[in-house]
């Protein structure tokens, strides 16, 4: 499948790729190289010392660790760059993950690998981390940025499958399909009409009309239901959708609430006690988007209540890193009271669990990891600026880019400019995301034992986080 993606070639020498001091290639702290004081920029004396030349890139110095199955696709494209790939089935605890994560330049995880500042902290040679998954919540993304980490995502590859995992659940809870499969697994027949209802006419309430809620309105509506939505955002309808200015108005008028947020501080028990009261007796919830976004003992009391005629919950506050009999009872306190409630869907997070989703998210995210390793390109992070340069000329003789992470502070462009000054500098581009800037320069005239002393001069500014050249 990867042969058919365009990716970046993989330069025969070249792609250099160095850290501030980092002659033998891929191993030094960034941090190392933070304020000099006879060093500031721009008046920088020119050491006289002979420097060794960095080491030209070579791709498979690359260390790659990816983590909770990350899909062959992915793992092959990163593989034919020639890269050292340890792939691992299940996430890892984090004393475990800082240890692993030590001497590795790319991390690849799904959404249970938690990169705290800690882990973060401990990963000196860390260069980007790929989320083979939408959600970034699971990611320390400011502290990342702050230590010129780049993170990317896959955006959108598994919506559909999220969005046609809802409409299952939809239909499944309005026929209570999972408790009479369950009864008959035990023997037991159980024909009833009493509490089962077509969802033609129902009213869907969407919470977060963003990739998977739209998509989720469009499959809704060709089954005849009428959709609702709120979002924090005003966002263009589809179809004959509404949105609705408020989360109690939404509540009060759905026969079915599907939430489709991302995990925040904002959306942290966003449904708890008040807004179960604010649904309509005998309506439902589904919650494919984050555990943290449902208050679950409030849910066990809406539910026992009979407020709720059901609910559907892929995503739990507090899930396993790995396959397993965990939700017998320690996962969390609660399970064994939602294991005992009817017309109660559980799924262990398979909402993006799809042969589709995996291997679209495979490739599109270690093509991003590939072009950020390779090139410097940010185009998609998440946490850094976006910032490309059209073309790569650095196989030719004395040309390198250098990719330099920066505070976003006054002056600094001009203290780098005036370092490149005395090489030919072809093409430049930077932008800024808050505190964090990223500059990219392709610069020619510049031989390769001049490179240790450019890198030298470019870490000497106090705004300086992390400069790569590539040659
Ligand atoms: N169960 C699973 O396997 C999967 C779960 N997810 C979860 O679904 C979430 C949503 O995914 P996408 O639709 O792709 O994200 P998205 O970013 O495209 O859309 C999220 C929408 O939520 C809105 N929003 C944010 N805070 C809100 C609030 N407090 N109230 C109302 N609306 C709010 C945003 O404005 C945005 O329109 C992801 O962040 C992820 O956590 C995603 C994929 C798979
Ligand atoms: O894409 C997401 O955000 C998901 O929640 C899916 O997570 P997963 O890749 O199944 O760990």
């Amino acid at each position: 499948m990867s042969k058919d993606i365009p990716i970046v070639q993989k330069v025969a020498r070249s792609v250099s790729n160095s850290w501030s001091n980092g002659i033998a290639g891929l191993s030094s702290s960034p941090t190392t190289s933070f304020h000099s004081p006879q060093a500031s920029f721009p008046g920088l004396q020119r050491s006289n010392t002979t420097q060794k030349a960095l080491k030209p890139f070579d791709t498979k110095d690359i260390k790659v660790l990816l983590l909770e199955n990350v899909n062959e696709t992915g793992q092959t494209i990163l593989r034919e760059q020639g890269y050292q790939v340890e792939a691992i089935k299940s996430s890892l605890p984090e004393e475990q993950l800082i240890e692993r994560i030590k001497d590795v330049h790319v991390i690849g995880i799904r959404s249970k690998t938690k990169l705290t500042a800690k882990v973060l902290n401990s990963a000196k040679n860390l260069l980007v981390i790929g989320c083979f998954c939408i959600g970034t919540n699971q990611v320390d993304l400011k502290t990342a940025a702050s230590l010129g980490i780049a993170v990317f995502n896959s955006p959108f590859s598994n919506s559909r499958s999220v969005a046609e995992l809802t409409i299952a659940e939809i239909i499944g809870l309005a026929r209570q399909i999972t408790d009479r499969s369950a009864e008959l697994h035990a023997g037991i027949w159980n024909k009833v009409s009493a509490g089962c209802w077509e969802v033609r006419g129902k009213t869907l309430g969407i919470v977060g009309y963003g990739h998977i809620g739209s998509q989720l309105s469009v499959l809704a509506e060709q089954m005849g239901m009428q959709v609702i939505y709120y979002d924090v955002v005003p966002l263009m309808a589809l179809s004959t959708s509404k949105q609705i200015k408020d989360l109690e108005t939404l509540l009060s008028k759905s026969d079915f609430v599907t939430l489709h947020v991302p995990e925040t501080a904002d959306t942290n028990n966003l449904i708890s006690t008040a807004q179960f009261a604010q649904m309509r007796s005998g309506s439902y919830l589904i919650n494919n988007s984050r555990g943290s976004v449902v208050d679950i003992p409030a849910l066990i009391e809406a539910m026992r209540s009979g407020k709720l005629a059901g609910a559907a919950l892929d995503v739990y506050p507090n899930e396993p890193g790995g396959n397993g009999d965990y939700f017998n009872g320690s996962l969390n306190n609660f399970t064994d009271d939602l294991r005992s409630l009817k017309n109660l869907i559980l799924t262990p997070h398979i909402g993006g669990s799809t042969e589709e989703a995996q291997s679209a998210i495979g490739v599109e995210v270690a093509q991003f990891l590939v072009r950020y390793v390779n090139e410097g390109t940010t185009q998609g992070s998440v946490n850094l600026p976006e910032v490309t340069l059209r073309s790569l000329t650095i196989d030719e003789p004395n040309h390198a880019r250098v990719i330099y992470v920066h505070k976003n502070v006054p002056g600094v462009l001009r203290q780098v400019n005036n370092v490149l000054a005395d090489h030919n500098i072809d093409k430049q581009m930077t932008d800024s995301r808050g505190e964090i800037a990223y500059l990219m320069a392709d610069i020619s005239n510049v031989k390769p034992d001049e490179l240790k002393e450019l890198q030298h001069n470019l870490t000497a500014s106090s705004a300086h986080i992390r400069t790569r050249i590539l040659y």
